[in-house]
């Protein structure tokens, strides 16, 4: 058995594998004796009494083996040999929701992860809203009519959808299997109404993002700038934003969007990313 041990962990070794006691060993590289002393090895001989125990393995002087020697020397010590994989696997696939009040700069930091991350894929939502003119048809959105909409709700399709300001909206389920399947974190940008539905749906399994600007008045100024609402239809985002404030406490982390300080806001959001990605338990997908 200690044949088969050395004989196995020491195939490489240059010269001395075993016996002569350090008063006689002549000079050369190797200058400490160490028995086999780990654990395992140690109970699987202990019970065998001197004669069969394993020979003290010599470990080459640090200064002048080279390094493989050196680590060959180490795995005959220790009975065994070091392994290559890695020591943390493959973190699983993360879903991450991003989610704010109107105007807040949720596209706006979607699109600059996008340029940083492309090991992420970036839902896109089916709606029903008309297609501003910046947009594409299946990059931002996936522009369907009403009735197109509501089969996809019949045949349960959408892990959740909404009425938003007079349009639909839902995230296609199968986008995010597929994508998931193929390693890639998922990214959903949905408003306040959709993630409440989403957390309900997904639970803790999902890293849930509350985006907000520095104040409310930056928040409306940021609407106004946009130039994409009527005065009405500012009048119900503004109110509707107010009431959406309350539900950041049911979010997992709030990230500050402030005035031209989006450079800012996109670092926190990896930050959150490779931390959660680093967790020793990590989320599983209810889905
Ligand atoms: N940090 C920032 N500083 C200044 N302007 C910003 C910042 N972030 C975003 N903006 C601008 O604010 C406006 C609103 O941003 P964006 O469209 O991304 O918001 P949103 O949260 O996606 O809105 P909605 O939910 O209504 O679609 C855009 O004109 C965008 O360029």
């Amino acid at each position: 058995m200690i044949r088969r041990l050395l004989n196995s962990s020491l195939t490489h070794l240059p010269v001395p594998s075993l016996q002569p006691p350090l008063k006689t060993q002549p000079k050369n590289n190797f200058n400490f004796f160490f028995p086999i002393l780990n654990s395992t090895t140690h109970n699987r001989f202990s019970h065998m009494g001197d004669a069969r125990r394993p020979s003290p393995v010599p470990i080459p002087s640090l200064d002048k083996a080279d390094r493989s020697e050196l680590l060959r020397a180490l795995e005959a010590s220790l009975g065994s040999s070091f392994s290559s994989e890695p020591l943390n696997p493959n973190p699983k696939p993360l879903i991450i929701v991003i989610s704010g009040p109107s105007g807040v700069g949720k596209d706006a930091l979607i699109s600059r992860l996008r340029d940083s991350r492309p090991g992420i894929h970036f839902v896109v939502t089916a709606t029903t809203r008309p297609r501003r003119p910046s947009e594409t048809d299946g990059k931002d959105y996936l522009f369907v009519s009403k009735d197109e909409f509501l089969k996809m709700v019949e045949k349960d399709e959408l892990l959740e959808y909404a009425l938003v300001y007079g349009d639909y909206k839902g995230v296609p389920k199968q986008q995010i299997r597929d994508f998931m399947a193929k390693g890639y974190d998922v990214v959903l940008r949905v408003d306040i109404q959709g993630a409440q539905t989403l957390r309900k749906v997904l639970g803790k399994s999902a890293v849930f993002v509350f985006l907000v600007a520095e104040s409310e008045v930056a928040m409306v100024e940021r609407l106004v700038d946009r130039n994409t609402e009527t005065a009405e239809s500012l009048l119900v985002r503004i109110g509707t934003a107010r009431e959406e404030m309350k539900h950041v406490k049911n979010f997992d982390y709030v990230v500050v969007n402030a005035k031209d300080k989006l450079e800012n806001a996109v670092k926190l959001l990896e930050s959150i990313i490779d931390a959660e990605k680093a967790k020793v338990r990590q989320r599983t997908l209810l889905m």
